[in-house]
């Protein structure tokens, strides 16, 4: 019976939902420890920001995207940069729709001069490089907007091996390094593929930091899960920041128009809450993400501890003499030779995990259940115990796979809680109006 405890694969890549941020290099550690942290930190403008988001603002007015009455305006908060309420806004009320034309996605870069030579590039690699590319080119017509865009954020993805060092044992860190990994595979691909064989296009030699930067402006700012968009960038509308607080994601943002004209499609989206005239306009991200996911995908993470999820991967041995028998059983209940179960504390477990467990650890004189006229009964026997001797297995195989994980922690919880306090305590961590407290630099 193997135990593997693994991060879920799709912690990274291709699900990108919702998302922006932006940034600029100021590298000091930011905390925040109330409602949500910035676990690392240096966000820093390629500009200064002030004078970035007055250029930028102007060319969104340039391009009839914004008008002297829109409802909010981008401006520089706790967390980089935001939409501030120029006004009250009420719950579902429009605060900004963007044209089609500035959306920056793979029909975008199909239309652009790389647009041949990414075909057959996957969406986000394709938009990865048209930033890059962009990003380079002094002259890009993009530039107000890639000048307000960060030059990190604080994903994970992007700390020091220091900082890394703080992650060990974690599942986060396994995520982290199996991303940094991915991303170095992928850009070898497509430097091969791509970017030596057609220099004309491309005649800055872009780099893997390069394309890092990309990956995580994407990760940390395109929209999913819109009408036909698997990916896309959309200017201005990637300035708003998450709130825990905000318990829905429901109606934040929608396609509007399409049809005949498809140059009147408008990205929309709407305030969940009600807010003041100064206050920011604030959204919920994703309500189905783990810590490890915010700290990957966003930089920041929630103190709430339903966020707080271990990944455990159970998996049926090739090598077990039943392999055909339980493989069989695991797939006729939706499940497969590996099976990933999100362990949350103080929640009850996933439902399928223990009939699964049993499943795995099944044999001996309890493996008569596995013979086919109990197949479709199975199931519900292995929702209560077999034996006693299966009970003891499973039991005895979680205990050592939690002792094993935790054994790669080097510090205790109290140890980590003790750490926070006396960061507290010495007035690294300050309050935060917005979002809890974060460190100072
Ligand atoms: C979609 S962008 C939002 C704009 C971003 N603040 C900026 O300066 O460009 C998402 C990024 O904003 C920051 N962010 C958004 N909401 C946050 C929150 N509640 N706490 C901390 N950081 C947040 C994170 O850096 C995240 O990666």
């Amino acid at each position: 019976m193997a135990i593997l405890f693994t991060l879920s694969s799709s912690a990274f890549l291709p699900p990108l939902k919702p998302i922006t941020p932006f940034s600029s290099l100021v590298k000091s550690r930011t905390l925040l420890v109330k409602r949500s942290i910035f676990i690392s930190s240096s966000l820093q403008q390629s500009t200064e920001p002030a004078v970035s988001l007055q250029t930028f603002w102007k060319w969104l007015g340039d391009q009839g995207v914004v008008l002297k009455k829109s409802p909010a305006r981008p401006g520089v908060v706790p967390e980089g940069l935001g939409l501030i309420a120029e006004r009250d806004i009420a719950k579902n009320e429009v605060v900004l729709e963007i044209p089609k034309k500035l959306w920056i996605n793979p029909d975008a870069v199909a239309a652009s001069d790389i647009g041949s030579v990414c075909s057959g590039l996957k969406p986000w690699v394709s938009v990865a490089l048209f930033l890059i590319r962009e990003k380079l080119k002094e002259d890009s017509t993009w530039r107000p907007y890639l000048d307000i865009l960060p030059e990190s954020t604080n994903s994970t993805i992007y700390w020091s091996e220091e900082e890394l060092a703080e992650l060990q044992g974690s599942q986060l860190l396994r995520t982290t390094l199996g991303a940094k990994e991915f991303l170095q595979r992928e850009f070898l691909k497509v430097e091969e593929e791509v970017l030596v064989p057609h220099k004309e296009l491309f005649p800055s030699p872009v780099t893997l930091d390069d394309f890092m930067w990309a990956f995580g402006i994407l990760r940390s700012r395109a929209f999913s899960r819109l009408r036909g968009q698997n990916l896309v960038l959309i200017p201005l509308a990637d300035l708003i920041n998450h709130s825990p607080d905000i318990t829905t994601e429901d109606y934040a943002y929608e396609i509007k128009g399409g049809g005949l004209f498809s140059r009147d499609i408008l990205f929309s989206l709407r305030s969940p809450i009600s807010v003041k005239a100064g206050e920011q306009v604030l959204i919920q991200y994703d309500l189905n993400k783990s810590n490890a996911e915010l700290a990957l995908d966003y930089g920041f993470i929630e103190r709430k501890s339903a966020r707080n999820v271990y990944t455990l991967t159970l998996q049926i041995s090739e090598s077990d003499p039943f392999f055909g028998d339980k493989l069989d059983i695991a797939e006729t209940n939706g499940l497969g030779e590996t099976a990933e179960f999100d362990i949350v504390l103080g929640s009850a477990l996933p439902p399928a995990m223990l009939p699964y467990l049993r499943l795995v650890a099944l044999g001996g004189a309890d493996a008569f259940l596995l013979e086919s006229i109990f197949r479709n009964t199975i199931w519900g026997h292995l929702e209560m115990p077999i034996s006693r001797a299966n009970e003891e297995l499973i039991c005895r195989v979680v205990q050592d796979a939690c002792k094993s994980a935790l054994s790669g922690y080097h510090t205790t919880i109290e140890e980590q809680q003790c750490f926070l306090h006396k960061l507290y305590a010495r007035g690294y961590l300050k309050e935060n109006p917005h979002t809890g407290f974060r460190m100072k630099s």
